[in-house]
């Protein structure tokens, strides 16, 4: 069995001039919460298993509860600070949350819930986001009219969203916004979330137990695990590293940024390109041009010491074995593509029997069955 040499701990994000830096303790009961992190400017997700202590740091961020102990700056105007005696009270920290359920003013419209956000952002400083800017943002022009009853699930979510962004918010919290949605709702409001992202520039705290959404919409990723932080840095990062989401270590897998390069409607297939090197995937309903994100489970990819031939899959991206981490039955293998690391999910005797080592050149095979459209998110910028 391939033994890996001891990793470094996980790289930690520096505090972008916009990002958020957070540190909380306190003790719910017997759960004792601990954590320190901070953000970058885009989305960074809050991402645990159920009773981590995601939604105790999303309520004491919001100011909902108060510390033993703790400090939160954005930027640097300090919120929170214990040992200084600072409190600054909830409806003048300027953050907004988004809950699973939405929370609308039932007997409002959807206009007159919309402007019951602005109404906070009289009196604060800054350059007022227009209603219609929000309006066209998450798509809902033809719902100003309707009450919240009458509206579906994502549509609500996405009316609650537009509020909190017309109250001026210096920070979004977002806890769980799809949970209470069907799959169908939640691909449907997923690229709302992500113009929000690249395009509001307000920082994001979006707290979800889900790989697949926080593969998705994330720069950042903190781990949360029994109160404490197990992992924070970079989703591309973090998400490959099976030994950093112990919770979910059978889910890891790379990210990669890549470009739509053409379109095969005959086909039904979509052809990328990356610093990987080319991808096809099931037609993605996506512009050439367009700059996508993809992840590619682990244990979805196979590796190949030599070119294979007579393959039914279609991506093969020649690399370098980069490192090797054993974990229990299996081994994550990673695989440098010219600078863009893969992750391999292979059995010890796989690894033995093809005598894979640090800088051995191979070839990483990916099905393409991998690909699931509804995964792969959009983005406008660098995330
Ligand atoms: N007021 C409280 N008193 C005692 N225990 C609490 C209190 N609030 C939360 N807890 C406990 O703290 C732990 C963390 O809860 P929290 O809701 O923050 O987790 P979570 O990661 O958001 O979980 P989920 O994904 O299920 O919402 C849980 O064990 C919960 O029972």
């Amino acid at each position: 069995m391939a033994r890996a040499p001891r990793r470094p701990p996980a790289r930690r994000v520096s505090v972008a001039a916009d990002g958020v830096a957070v540190s909380l303790a306190r003790r719910l009961g017997a759960f004792s919460l601990d954590v320190a992190f901070t953000t970058g400017p885009g989305l960074t997700a809050l991402f645990g298993r159920s009773g981590s202590g995601k939604t105790s740091v999303i309520g004491l961020m919001a100011g909902l509860g108060r510390p033993d102990r703790g400090r939160i700056a954005i930027g640097d105007e300090v919120l929170l600070d214990t040992a200084r005696g600072i409190d600054v009270p909830v409806h003048r920290r300027r953050i907004a949350t988004v809950f699973q359920e939405a929370r609308l003013l039932p007997h409002l419209t959807v206009r007159g819930n919309l402007g019951y956000g602005r109404f906070f952002a009289r009196r604060r400083p800054g350059p007022a986001v227009s209603t219609g800017t929000v309006v066209e943002m998450l798509g809902i022009g033809h719902l100003l009219e309707r009450r919240p009853a009458g509206l579906s699930g994502g549509e609500r979510q996405r009316v609650a969203i537009g509020r909190a962004l017309l109250a001026k918010p210096r920070l979004l919290l977002m806890d769980e916004p799809l949970a209470a949605l069907d799959e169908a709702r939640k691909a449907e409001i997923l690229p709302y979330i992500e113009r929000l992202r690249d395009e509001a520039g307000v920082p994001i705290v979006y707290v979800s137990h889900a790989v697949a959404e926080v593969a998705r919409l994330a720069g950042t990723v903190v781990v949360l695990e029994e109160g404490r932080v197990a992992a924070a840095g970079p989703a591309g990062l973090i998400l490959r590293r099976a030994d950093l989401l112990p919770a979910h270590a059978g889910e890891a897998g790379a990210l990669l940024d890549m470009v739509v390069a053409a379109q095969d409607p005959a086909g039904g297939l979509t052809h990328l390109s990356g610093a990987a090197g080319p991808l096809v995937v099931p037609h993605l309903a996506r512009p050439p041009g367009a700059r996508v994100r993809v992840r590619v489970p682990a244990r979805d990819v196979l590796v190949a010491t030599q070119a294979p031939a007579g393959l039914s899959a279609r991506n093969v991206l020649p690399g370098r074995i980069a490192a090797l981490d054993a974990r229990g039955p299996a081994v994550m293998v990673e695989i440098d593509c010219n600078g863009v690391t893969l992750a391999a999910r292979l059995t010890g005797a796989s690894v033995l029997a093809l005598g894979l080592a640090p800088g051995l050149p191979v070839f990483a095979v990916i099905k393409s069955v991998a690909f699931d459209p509804t995964e792969v998110g959009s983005r406008a910028v660098e995330i």
